[in-house]
């Protein structure tokens, strides 16, 4: 027998994407204010202006999504799990942030009930702020991750994520053994990874905490098992920097110790690099790794101006992270904004407009991910959307009443928007909030 064709729906919306990046296409956004979107088996199958889509596709249902605005799924490349119950430990810098904050609340997450609980919170966040992608830095605990990856199942959630790892400098009940990383993280691959929409990423914390040893048990997870994903930190905060050097003698800077390891390469995504030297810089471009840049997190713990100037110029690729808990919130549009206002007011910053701040929220941690079906509305992309339509009455809604282009919608998006303004989210064609 064979199943019956699913019928189409043609969305009915303002929408905006970037089907190029703006940093090297001038012309990268795509804005239609009366657009036509139409979705069949969770996938795009046209887009473009209404008026032709309906013409080609007279009998498909429409959903008319008129009076907000159409946006790609966010895609979130740096964001923690276990730290979703204590955002908002402000005034500290990194080590104290962590040593007061994160790392005792990570430690609670040995308990599976109480992991259970913070897997929901943590996801709920995510999708509620509109994200529907996001590279998940885990807990140090494989029960939690089970816990993790089985609530992202549940909703539906496109995650990429693994167990952390450290064997020192953190506490007792956080540390590992490479054998035991090696087997535990074995083991969630071979359940995880590429399981319906989610998939793994080795994930030692941060070379700080990681002896050699254990990257190595990373790198041997990495070759055993081609196509998973690798994320940690660098170069967030000098003392963290100085830090490593003192650990890692032998290597020539952060990076180093990750390169010679044999971390490093288009699956790898580096959270922060707000201090790198240009020799980094330019293996990164060569591995093709992205930094994952997480402003209000860089602004809360004062970790410093990130150098986006200097990564584009030596052609390293660059996404954005919500870094929550050290990060104030889920909102990539408020990471968009913060983005921005750092942008303008570092010396040499990079001007950037709305398409900058939409490619960084949605196509660049698609292009990240190599998630090639993910990050815009390009017809063969999944139907991963977020509608923003604020309540009447808000300011949001005034100005996209009278925006005098989506462009400026949009930009009154990222300058004012925030999760309540998200009224509905898809991902691969399914609604997960909204109705
Ligand atoms: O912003 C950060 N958050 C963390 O949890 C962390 N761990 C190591 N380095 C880190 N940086
Ligand atoms: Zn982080």
């Amino acid at each position: 027998m064979t199943s019956p064709i699913p019928i189409p729906t043609l969305y009915r919306a303002t929408y905006l994407h970037t089907p190029r990046n703006p940093f090297t296409h001038p012309d990268a956004l795509d804005a239609q204010p009366d657009g036509g979107l139409l979705v069949q088996d969770g996938v795009i199958r046209a887009a473009g202006p209404f008026a032709d889509i309906r013409a080609a596709h007279p009998d498909a249902p429409i959903t008319d999504l008129r009076g907000g605005l159409l946006l790609p799924g966010f895609i979130d490349t740096h964001v923690h799990y276990p730290q979703v119950r204590v955002i908002g430990g402000l005034g500290l810098p990194l080590l104290d942030w962590l040593d007061q904050c994160a790392l005792p609340e990570e430690a609670r997450m040995a308990d599976l009930a109480y992991a259970r609980g913070v897997a929901r919170d943590f996801i709920g966040g995510l999708i509620g702020a509109g994200t529907t992608t996001a590279l998940v830095f885990g807990s140090h605990f494989a029960g939690a991750m089970d816990a993790f990856f089985e609530e992202a199942t549940r909703t539906g959630l496109r995650a990429v994520t693994g167990l952390v790892v450290s064997d020192r400098l953190l506490r007792d009940e956080l540390h590992t053994t490479p054998q035991r990383a090696y087997d535990e993280g074995r083991a969630l691959i071979e359940r995880w990874h590429g399981a319906g929409r989610t998939l793994y990423a080795v994930t030692p914390r941060f070379s700080l905490s990681a002896s050699e040893g254990i990257l190595d048990a990373c790198a041997a997870l990495m070759r055993d098992f081609p196509g998973v994903r690798f994320t940690s930190h660098v170069n967030e905060n000098t003392r963290e920097i100085q830090t490593v050097r003192d650990l890692f003698p032998g290597a020539r800077d952060y990076l180093d110790t990750y390169e010679r390891a044999g971390l490093i390469g288009r699956h790898s995504v580096l959270a922060h690099n707000v201090h790198p030297t240009d020799r980094e810089l330019s293996v990164m471009a060569a591995h093709r790794c992205t930094a994952a840049h997480c402003p209000c997190s860089n602004s809360a713990l004062g970790s410093g101006f990130f150098p986006l100037r200097r990564h584009l110029d030596a052609g390293v690729h660059v996404s954005l992270g919500s870094d929550v808990g050290g990060g104030t919130g889920f909102s990539l549009l408020k990471e968009g904004l913060q983005a921005h206002f750092m942008q303008n007011l570092m010396p040499g910053g990079v001007p950037l407009s709305p398409a900058h701040l939409l490619y960084l929220a949605t196509l660049a941690g698609a292009e990240a991910l190599d998630l090639p079906h993910t990050g815009s509305f390009e017809p063969g992309r999944a139907f991963d959307a977020v509608h923003l339509n604020p309540a009447p009455g808000t300011p949001l809604d005034a100005v996209f009443r009278h925006a005098a282009s989506p462009e400026r919608a949009l930009a009154a998006a990222f300058a004012t928007g925030t999760p309540a303004d998200v009224a509905r989210v898809w991902i691969g064609g399914d609604t997960v909030l909204g109705d």
